[in-house]
């Protein structure tokens, strides 16, 4: 028989070793943490336990769950890893927005929407109805609600039927999800909705006790009533004046940076163009703008590699550009995108995108790790894209295990159907790190969304601090 004694030994020096293991807990955490552990332990022994489960059927589960409760009150950090369009609730989208005057909406060949705001009949779009002003559509309607229900239905996946079966395969829920953008797209970028639509998003994750977003953003050129329209900067200086406006109501919310973002199906010359883009929005917006990425599914876009002579531009002239790239958010072991991993790390880049792949790229896995590449983790997101079905079984909990550096954030909250970050903390939590993560992993997590930020040294050192002081209220009202 091993010696108990030296296999208790090992058991605690495992356990040190996982994220947040190192972590010396106070009195009051300790408290708490005992009691998420019963409270796991009930959990886990539910027949139903939500982790196991598509996100679509366990969300309600997840709401009623205590450890939920308590992951919203939770001060979280950053959300490092989010998309433009998709940061709100659908149905603030379809309760406020789409019941403004002058909201048109028609209907594409393959039977989307798309929406957008005018003073006058808009002109008409290839490949779609005739406009119809959705003031007149609703007034000659006996009942709204099936009208309202499928418009919230083209904004979002979440879907009450067996998603299984609405969304097959990864080229079928890609090419749906492509289409939600789209027609989010002309909803959100008419000028005031846009202002709203942000402010929105960044009250939905301060509610959910998130103090800092950095936000990927393809910087859609937004316009007025009679067409005209803006270029990016206007855009990004939109941004920047609502998130001022958000702090000066909301003194403890720390701020958000945007990383400047372009579609991977673009050609070289065009990259090209963007990158040279990129490069005067950064010097222009020196403290907001984070930096560089490229969007859109990786196995049916471009490789990085394709870029390299584009993504190197900045580096050949000695002008900073840190980049923030997706990377290995792909099933598709050994093809050309799959190298997207190590190119990442070759082009220097802060942080990567997903890192789904990266277990299987040992070298890859280990550069990240030595150089403190953080990833950002996005369980939800990875599964509806069904790239994972159990999130038990979902890549970063080997990873969480032993301490890798990352981040958990919520890619497309709202096309998902959840909000801010709690859904994917408690997938974290519950699910990659069964009974034994703890107070301190949540802690280590919540740390390291601020130390992998793109925030200077100094204002991570403030953004830190003022962390730490609701960390502490939130364990003082929450230990018993
Ligand atoms: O998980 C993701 N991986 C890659 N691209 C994404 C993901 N989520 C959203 N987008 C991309 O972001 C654009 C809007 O800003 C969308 O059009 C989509 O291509």
């Amino acid at each position: 028989i091993p010696d108990p004694r030296q296999r208790e030994a090992l058991i605690k020096q495992e356990a040190s070793m996982q994220t947040g293991g190192q972590v010396v807990l106070t009195d009051a955490e300790q408290r708490l943490d005992d009691l998420l552990v019963k409270m796991k332990q009930e959990e886990m022994a539910k027949a139903d336990f939500p982790p196991s489960m598509h996100f679509f059927k366990a969300r309600d589960l997840i709401r009623s769950s205590p450890i939920f409760s308590l992951l919203q009150k939770m001060p979280k950090g950053g959300a490092l890893h989010l998309h433009d369009l998709a940061i709100v609730d659908v149905e603030w989208l379809v309760k406020n927005v789409t019941y403004r005057p002058h909201c048109y909406m028609c209907l594409t060949d393959d039977r989307s929407i798309r929406f957008v705001f005018s003073s006058q009949q808009p002109k008409p779009l290839l490949h779609c109805s005739t406009w119809m002003l959705l003031e007149d559509l609703r007034a000659k309607m006996a009942n709204v609600t099936d009208l309202d229900n499928s418009i919230r239905g083209n904004l979002t996946l979440f879907t009450d039927q067996d998603p299984e079966v609405a969304y097959p395969s990864q080229d079928v829920v890609w090419k749906i999800f492509e289409q939600k953008f789209q027609a989010l797209w002309g909803l959100v970028t008419y000028v005031p909705v846009f202002k709203d639509y942000f402010y929105q998003g960044l009250s939905e994750f301060y509610v959910d006790n998130v103090m800092y977003l950095e936000l990927r953003v393809l910087l859609p050129e937004l316009y007025e009533l009679d067409g005209c329209s803006y270029d990016k900067a206007y855009t990004l200086k939109t941004y920047q004046d609502v998130t001022k406006q958000f702090r000066a109501n909301h003194p403890d919310f720390f701020g958000m940076k945007v990383i400047f973002t372009v579609h991977r199906q673009v050609n070289a010359s065009v990259m090209t163009g963007v990158v040279e883009e990129a490069m005067k929005l950064q010097k222009d917006f020196p403290d907001f703008m984070a930096g560089f990425d490229l969007v859109g599914r990786e196995d049916s876009g471009k490789p990085l590699w394709y870029f390299r002579d584009a993504l190197s531009l900045p580096a050949d002239r000695g002008v900073p550009m840190p980049f923030f790239f997706h990377a290995g958010e792909t099933n598709l072991q050994g093809t050309e995108v799959d190298e997207n991993l190590l190119d990442a790390l070759l082009l220097n880049t802060s942080r990567i995108g997903h890192g789904f792949a990266l277990p299987r790229h040992p070298l890859a896995k280990d550069m990240s790790r030595r150089r403190g590449v953080a990833l950002e983790v996005c369980p939800i997101s990875n599964q509806v894209m069904n790239m994972v079905k159990d999130l038990r079984n979902h890549p970063a909990a080997a990873l969480m295990s032993e301490d890798h550096p990352m981040v958990i954030s919520s890619d497309d909250p709202g096309i998902f159907g959840a909000s801010g970050l709690s859904y994917d903390f408690y997938i974290a939590f519950v699910g990659f790190g069964g009974i034994r993560s703890h107070v301190g992993s949540l802690k280590q997590l919540a740390i390291n969304s601020i130390r992998y930020s793109a925030l200077s040294q100094k204002q991570q050192e403030e953004a830190l601090a003022l962390w730490q002081t609701k960390w502490n209220k939130f364990v003082s009202e929450n230990a018993f």
